[in-house]
């Protein structure tokens, strides 16, 4: 299992103000946040449209230096990977079951000298990981059905947490588990407990952040690593 030091927060933008995108990545980052969640969805894959390569490269020429990690929620996938490598992503995740060469599109994305990642959806069996695992840097387990922010954590998810724990540590390669979905203060010890060791938030961050309390990310920050703490 992970070490606790080893937790990172990677706040979801799709949760942000777009109005203000620049300033509210550099907030969360100096409120501590660790990486940047990034979540592009192409009303196909999911039944909802958000942002692509220019804004992930806009982000970059804003000065964001923190990792980028963006999750594909498009199909077909290969075009866009090769896109996001040039726009300056760190971590390119996608959903196996999106493309037709799961091992050519994790291949194309470390050829481009990112990390690559496989997302299950709730219902997608990690069976996926067969295979392939030496060509995986990061597992990401959703836990709510993909294209939305603001859903309720589906509570199987930490079964099959517990499961992908087990695989990874079996395998001995070097794989964070990331959770995506329904994560808050109140349930982040738990989904840490069974085995995450990456956790996005989207609502609990940036909802934090209200004009009656400026220092929102700093406080929900701090209260999520506090839970992390206990785990
Ligand atoms: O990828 C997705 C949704 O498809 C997520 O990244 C959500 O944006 C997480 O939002 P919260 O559940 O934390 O509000």
């Amino acid at each position: 299992m992970t070490a606790a030091h080893d937790f990172l927060i990677a706040p979801s933008i799709l949760s942000a103000d777009f109005a203000r995108l620049g300033e509210e990545v550099d907030n969360v980052l100096a409120a501590g946040a660790d990486v940047v969640h990034f979540d592009v969805m192409d009303n196909h894959y999911v039944p909802n449209l958000t942002i692509g390569p220019m804004v992930c490269k806009a982000l970059r020429k804003h000065g964001v230096t923190a990792p980028i990690d963006v999750h594909l929620m498009v199909k077909p996938v290969d075009r866009m990977i090769s896109d996001f490598i040039e726009a300056g992503a760190s971590y390119i995740t996608f959903h196996p079951e999106a493309s037709e060469h799961v091992d050519r599109s994790l291949q194309l994305i470390r050829d481009g000298g990112c990390k690559a990642g496989l997302v299950f959806n709730p219902a997608t069996p990690l069976s996926y990981l067969d295979y392939v695992m030496d060509k995986v840097d990061m597992v990401l387990l959703m836990s709510v059905n993909p294209g939305f922010g603001g859903q309720s954590f589906i509570p199987g998810t930490l079964n099959k947490l517990r499961e992908a724990r087990a695989r990874i540590d079996a395998s001995h390669y070097d794989i964070r588990l990331e959770i995506d979905g329904g994560v808050k203060v109140d349930n982040i010890a738990e989904i840490a407990a069974a085995g995450a060791d990456t956790f996005v938030a989207g609502s609990a961050i940036f909802s934090a952040h209200q004009a009656s309390d400026p220092h929102g990310y700093d406080t929900v920050l701090k209260q999520l690593r506090a839970a992390l703490a206990t785990a």
